[in-house]
């Protein structure tokens, strides 16, 4: 049997402010330090170690998994990182306050946004300057890979290539293996691993900074899945992030 660690990153400043993020490289709050540096704790404390990492080319994943590792004093263990961990890219939505924009659109057109498997919110306009054309993160990347605005759909054809190509083959390996990355990339790789239906994953929602644990068998099919923290906190971080997209 393998275990894998999926963690989302700890509370971020466009958390709190309850706006759009996806591709905008925003930081963590204090808040968030923290529930990255208890995730390390938990972790610790559950006997976990890590011999390799990955993460997105964002900032708040990245600090999210040093804060971790910082914890279980595992900062010398390799760190990957890979663009196709990135958050959905939220498209024209991006910087928008998610309530006022339900008050604006309406609940169910938020929710449709938010959380429908196919429909993406409307792109950016190339010449816009949030398209990350010209950030020297994506330097390697062909214009057509760059995204102006994703649905789920698209971010589980980014995501799960990573897994296949690069995350697969190091668990196979035999290395132990924790990922720091996105509510909607983890939403992305969840759905694949555990078979969700596109109408079952509307309802699925990630915590902030909490460890997920995944047991797969020789196949990398997971066994059964959990998170570390306390049951009830986390049902209600699940449940805080669904109103997020509500207009009050
Ligand atoms: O704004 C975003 O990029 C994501 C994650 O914070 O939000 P949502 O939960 O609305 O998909």
């Amino acid at each position: 049997m393998y275990k894998i660690v999926l963690m989302r990153h700890g509370e971020s400043t466009w958390n709190l402010d309850n706006r759009f993020t996806g591709w905008t490289d925003v930081d963590l709050t204090e808040k968030g330090c923290a529930e990255a540096a208890q995730a390390g704790k938990l972790l610790r404390e559950a006997g976990f170690t890590f011999d390799l990492a990955y993460t997105s080319v964002l900032k708040r994943a990245i600090r999210t998994l040093w804060l971790t590792l910082d914890e279980m004093d595992l900062m010398w263990i390799p760190i990957q990182h890979d663009w196709r961990l990135n958050e959905r890219h939220y498209g024209a939505l991006q910087g928008m306050n998610k309530a006022e924009t339900a008050a604006q659109y309406g609940d169910e057109q938020v929710l449709v946004w938010r959380r429908s498997y196919d429909t993406p919110p409307n792109p950016l306009s190339a010449d816009d300057p949030r398209a990350s054309y010209q950030d020297p993160r994506y330097a390697g990347l062909a214009r057509q890979q760059i995204p102006l605005t994703e649905c789920l759909k698209d971010t589980v054809e980014r995501v799960m290539p990573a897994w296949d190509d690069t995350i697969a083959p190091a668990i196979r390996a035999g290395k132990q293996i924790l990922i720091s990355a996105h509510g909607n990339s983890l939403r992305a790789l969840i759905k694949s691993l555990d078979g969700i239906s596109d109408s079952d994953i509307v309802g699925l929602n990630v915590p902030n900074g909490q460890p997920l644990v995944y047991e797969l068998d020789a196949d990398l099919k997971p066994i059964r899945s959990y998170y570390l923290g306390d049951a009830a906190a986390i049902a209600a971080a699940q449940q805080a992030v669904a109103s997020q997209g509500k207009s009050r």
